[in-house]
């Protein structure tokens, strides 16, 4: 008999598990019990149960017959990271905070955690200021850019109110001061440098709450992750993760918890330029996308991003405050969702959830008993109408007509030519509406740093278009996404519609992908805001769902706490 262990990592992978198996077997005779287990795991945890590895083969180590099977139990334990729980800049503002983190994490004794963390409060947005000044302040005055002062005085407090020694981040601080010294010098702040400042942030909140948990007694162990595999592109401050990441990240955390356990506290957001080999950002917000890359990398049961309100809501809470929690996404709302800007998940964040089908539970740090939102691969969409409302603001819109001078078969091929410089500028597309003689499409920048288009550059496009169309190019427009059933469009259309004709308001596009979970509309920025709300209302608040023959109906109860964030009854 073989026991083939399902490790982390290899438990997605189980025709090459019972590869391995065979193979093993084929080599001791078929009557003799063996494990099967990663050959990630170093040669010292075997030692130190005593176990006699017979020959390695592959991924496989061998054991002897009678040992196989409490060596098998024995190591599942050992290895068995459960869960990977992410808290974001807003559960990590202050000591008070870290502290109701380390007693949250602390509450889920039945856990083994892998826990990852961004930098605490306003850190990163105040790392990016206090570079920008460093450019034109002059070297003397570096040290006097008011962003540095608030930094150090958030970390310095925040170790003297953990009563944790100053060490943990003074060596941190002391280095930061010296790279904006450099940037005042050099009068320059390039991409790369950019990274490189802003993981200042995650290195010292990492370092302080593992600290803090060890003073607890809770063993844990910090680690930058451009240090344990987390590999990237080199495209700084919007890097892509390489699947090189996987492997060697599941080999490093598996390997020291098998040496020494510790609950493994990792940076999020960072990485590991694959050429440059200098530190990398996963664009803003990426600290879940390194929680679900974990999650995948160990073959975790479950993903949980921890932020400061109650799940993804029907609509951004900053716009419309009855927002309220939708309890089940998918991967592809929930990608859909923030790729068409609802800040609460980083937009690249689903991909390695859904690859590892693994499911992410969006939970409430500050309120931490109200059940989230869960986003797995598939839901029952049979109930299901318009499941929330996204804004994204500041949108370019072209409007492309054909002159006619070319038929329509060369009309769109020469705009598909000229779409291409989009790809050279990291422009993005995110609408397009066709009919025969033009294309209407919004433009957004991907590069999620500055959400500003290049005049120039758009002035360019504008020109290559104009040899064969007329174009327009319409500035500050909004892209209300309604995130849906798209099943249903006709019935959210319609609704939809009346809102906005009661309103007095035009759409100016309309665009269904081939998503089948979005329907998108484009209308003037001052108009967006109040547009989302009106639409909020008639969905959610008037009994409308509950009014459609078996419609899902979202929890009503939430209510705004101090902060300005949602609580849920
Ligand atoms: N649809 C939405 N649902 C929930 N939150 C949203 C939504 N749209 C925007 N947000 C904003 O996202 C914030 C949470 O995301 P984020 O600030 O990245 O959290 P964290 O820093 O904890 O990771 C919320 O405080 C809220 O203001
Ligand atoms: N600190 C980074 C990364 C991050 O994910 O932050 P948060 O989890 O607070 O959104 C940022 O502000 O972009």
């Amino acid at each position: 008999m073989a026991v083939a262990l399902r490790f982390p990592g290899l438990a997605r992978e189980p025709p090459a598990v019972l590869a391995i198996c065979a193979a093993a077997s084929s080599k001791l005779g078929r009557d003799q019990d063996f494990v099967c287990a990663s050959a990630r795991l170093p040669a010292q945890c075997w030692r130190r149960r005593g176990l006699v590895v017979r020959c390695q083969t592959g991924a496989a180590a061998v054991l002897r017959n009678e040992e196989a099977t409490p060596a098998a139990a024995a190591l599942k334990a050992d290895t068995g990271f459960t869960v990977v729980m992410k808290f974001g800049g807003s559960s990590l503002a202050s000591a008070d905070r870290m502290k109701e983190v380390a007693d949250l994490i602390l509450s889920f004794p039945e856990e083994t955690p892998v826990i990852v963390l961004s930098a605490m409060g306003k850190t990163t947005n105040n790392l990016l200021l206090a570079g920008e000044k460093a450019v034109s302040c002059g070297a003397p005055k570096a040290s006097e850019i008011p962003e540095l002062a608030v930094i150090k005085d958030l970390h310095l407090r925040t170790i003297d109110e953990l009563g944790l020694d100053r060490s943990v981040v003074s060596g941190l601080l002391d280095e930061l001061e010296q790279l904006l010294k450099g940037v005042a010098m050099m009068k320059e702040l390039t991409h790369r440098t950019r990274d490189y400042l802003v993981s200042f942030g995650e290195c010292m909140s990492t370092r302080i709450f593992a600290a803090y948990l060890n003073k607890l007694g809770k063993k844990a162990r910090q680690y930058d992750a451009f240090d344990i595999g987390f590999i990237t592109t080199d495209d700084f401050t919007n890097a892509d993760i390489l699947e090189v990441t996987y492997p060697a990240v599941a080999k490093r955390l598996h390997g020291d918890w098998m040496d020494d356990p510790a609950i493994p506290i990792v940076t999020g957001f960072l990485g590991k330029g694959c050429k440059s080999c200098a530190v990398t950002t996963l664009g803003r917000g990426g600290s879940d996308l390194t929680a679900t890359t974990i999650g995948k990398a160990l073959g975790l049961r479950e993903i949980q991003v921890w932020k400061d309100v109650d799940g993804v809501l029907t609509c951004d809470p900053n716009i419309y405050a009855k927002a309220i929690p939708v309890p089940y996404l998918t991967f592809d709302e929930a990608a859909e969702l923030a790729y068409f800007g609802a800040q609460v998940l980083h937009p690249q964040s689903m991909r390695p959830a859904r690859d590892g089908d693994i499911p992410v539970r969006v939970k409430n740090s500050y309120n931490r008993h109200a059940p989230g939102t869960v986003i797995t691969k598939a839901r029952d969409m049979s109930k299901s109408i318009l499941t929330s409302i996204v804004l994204k603001s500041n949108v370019t819109m072209l409007d492309i007509v054909s002159t006619r001078m070319l038929g329509q078969y060369g009309f769109l091929a020469k705009c598909v030519q000229v779409f291409s410089i989009f790809e050279d500028l990291g422009i993005s597309v995110d609408c397009v509406a066709t009919s025969e003689v033009s294309i209407s499409l919004t433009l957004d920048p991907s590069k999620l740093w500055s959400r500003e288009l290049i005049q120039q550059e758009l002035d360019h496009v504008v020109e290559e278009l104009e040899k064969f169309a007329v174009v327009h190019l319409l500035q500050r427009r909004s892209i209300i996404s309604l995130i849906g059933n798209v099943q249903r469009s006709s019935l959210i259309l319609e609704k939809a519609f009346n809102v906005l004709r009661r309103k007095g308001v035009n759409v100016q596009m309309i665009s269904q992908g081939a998503s089948k979970v979005n329907i998108s509309l484009v209308v003037n920025d001052s108009e967006g805001k109040e547009c989302v709300q009106a639409l909020h209302s008639a969905f959610f608040e008037n009994g409308f769902m509950s009014e459609v023959e078996g419609a899902d109906v979202p929890q009503n109860g939430a209510s705004l706490n101090s902060n300005g964030t949602i609580y849920g009854n």
